[in-house]
């Protein structure tokens, strides 16, 4: 691409009918290629008019190849002619090759002069490793090549005097049959075409593209209020021009696209994208995934070996879906066939743990020193991983306010209130403890314990029907009825059962000689615990929940 080239391609436009009067094009080495608005002009005055002579169509190249029906990305070969075939590409008669010189002339000239990360060296491509590109980078390379070679072997059936039998294609470097070329072509249509069914009615894929030169020279904004239209054989482009002054950008708008999107198929990102998606993947068994369409839940689409992937988008950073099927792997079996304040707290936190897991990976990341990485790639992705990230931040800080509202709308009992409504049991935890302050008791690692005795206090209390604490006693005559108890739990229970009984029960007779403090109550507590006990990691309080089922 050069200022000569720009120039040749303009003037050959013009010649054949293109209007820009009120645009110009101007070449920069940040920027490549731009349109600059020459004079201001009415709403709804065309900005660009461009000819359907000067499109380079599929039709052409279901012409010129000999075949019946369009073909997905056949354009893509007769552009890899025009531009590596010395041969001239004729059509009855006409040569397409005299015609494009200076379209074909101005495009960038290599993959690498394009930038997709397609195209980008190993080791380039192995900076997104991590993020949602890279694993459709991957695939989309297997899926081009696969691409190729079906054309290749189309091209072989119905145009055998264009292939050269018996030189492998993929030793052709230099033919414009080659997979390089090929490459090159799918570079330029990826970020320049503009799809068939925008000039043709008829056209029923969505892949098949056309080249349309001078309207491709502009670059693009999000949101930028523009209008593609055919009047008369004509591509015309307006712009909101209440939008932009005289020396400012004249943009397209190629539609509303991720970074990822962009990343992949035209190689730039914006900063503060506000269509910027990601997606959290979480590996799960496919039992889990069928118990969970069972349980009601509606889950992502095209759930893969992978996992189940939730798309996260500024719109909606944290999915209701996302958060409800969280709290479904925190079911317990008490809750079967529930969907329960605690499932959706718990599902909640260990969402915030995973966010908080995958915006650390972004924030330690660090570029591998590598002398032959490009300096705009690094620049690049740097941009595209910070606005990956953004967006998990995002999702990470609204765990934390709708965990605050949850709370804020059911205020549960904490343990620190609960504890005061005993004061006596309160008293004691001093003297077992060293401190009745909750933090300090967190602190020391003694919460475990201190809620296993309020439990059994609490069941033995027998508080009254309308205490606060009734549901704990409630909770733990429940489980009593129902529990079986395994060696395991005796085991597990046994260090710490003998390590406080019965000094308690000798210690603080009022309290821990009154009711059943047995092994077997210390163990039916343990699963009370489970049923009740929620930790707010932000602050490290505990609250102990009734039983609330949502909707
Ligand atoms: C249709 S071309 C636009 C003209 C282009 N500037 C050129 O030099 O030919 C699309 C390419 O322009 C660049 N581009 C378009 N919009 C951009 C933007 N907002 N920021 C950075 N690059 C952009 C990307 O390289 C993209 O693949």
């Amino acid at each position: 691409m050069s200022q000569n080239s720009l120039e040749n391609l303009l003037q050959w436009s013009k010649s054949h009918g293109a209007y820009f009067d009120n645009v110009e094009f101007t070449l920069n080495d940040d920027k490549g290629v731009y349109g600059i608005l020459k004079h201001e002009v009415n709403f709804d005055e065309p900005l660009i008019i461009v000819p359907e002579a000067l499109f380079i169509t599929p039709e052409m190249a279901t012409e010129f190849f000999g075949l019946d029906n369009p073909v997905d990305d056949l354009g893509l070969l007769l552009l890899a002619k025009l531009k590596f075939d010395r041969t001239e590409t004729l059509i009855n008669g006409n040569s397409l090759s005299k015609m494009y010189e200076p379209y074909i002339a101005f495009l960038p000239s290599t993959c690498l002069e394009i930038g997709l990360p397609l195209f980008w060296s190993d080791h380039e491509k192995e900076l997104l490793k991590g993020t949602d590109a890279y694993p459709k980078l991957r695939q989309k390379r297997e899926e081009l090549f696969e691409k190729w070679r079906s054309l290749m072997s189309l091209l072989n059936e119905k145009r055998p005097d264009l292939v050269i039998e018996g030189t492998p294609l993929y030793k052709e470097s230099r033919s414009w049959k080659s997979f390089e070329a090929y490459s090159w072509a799918y570079s330029i249509y990826c970020t320049r075409a503009f799809p068939n069914f925008l000039r043709k009615q008829s056209e029923r894929s969505l892949n098949i593209g056309f080249l349309c030169p001078i309207v491709d020279l502009l670059n693009h904004k999000n949101g930028e209020k523009v209008t593609w239209s055919f009047e008369d054989n004509n591509f015309v482009f307006k712009s909101s021009a209440k939008c932009i002054k005289r020396g400012e950008e004249v943009y397209n708008n190629y539609g509303s696209k991720s970074n990822t999107e962009l990343l992949l198929n035209y190689g730039f990102v914006l900063d503060g994208n506000e269509s910027e998606t990601t997606t959290l993947t979480l590996k799960v068994e496919d039992e889990v995934i069928e118990a969970g369409i069972k349980f009601g839940l509606k889950l992502p689409l095209g759930t893969s070996s992978s996992g189940l992937s939730f798309d996260l988008s500024l719109a909606t950073p944290l999915p209701k879906e996302l958060i409800r099927f969280m709290g479904f792997l925190h079911q317990l079996t008490s809750e079967k066939n529930q969907y329960t304040l605690r499932m959706h707290l718990e599902g909640l936190s260990k969402l915030r743990d995973i966010l908080a897991s995958r915006i650390t990976t972004f924030k330690t990341w660090k570029i591998e020193e590598n002398v032959n990485t490009n300096k705009k790639v690094i620049e690049l992705v740097k941009r595209y991983r910070s606005s990956q990230k953004s967006l998990f931040q995002r999702a990470y800080e609204l765990c934390d306010s709708t965990e605050k509202s949850l709370i804020r709308k059911f205020k549960p009992l904490t343990l620190r209130k609960a504890l005061t409504l005993d004061p006596e049991f309160d008293n004691c935890l001093i003297f077992i403890f060293g401190t009745n302050e909750v933090n300090e008791i967190e602190k020391k690692g003694f919460s475990d314990q201190v809620l296993l005795l309020f439990i059994m206090r609490c069941r033995n209390l027998k508080p009254a029907r309308d205490s606060p604490l009734r549901f704990i006693h409630d909770t733990y005559e429940n489980v009593s009825t129902t529990i079986e108890i395994t060696r395991e739990d005796v085991l597990e229970y046994s260090d710490l059962y003998h390590s406080l009984f019965p000094y308690l029960s000798h210690k603080f007779p009022e309290i821990f000689a009154v009711g059943d403090y047995s092994a077997k109550s210390m163990i039916i507590a343990g699963t009370v615990v489970d049923r009740i006990v929620f930790k707010r990691k932000v602050n490290g309080e505990l609250y102990l929940l009734r039983k609330i089922i949502l909707e």
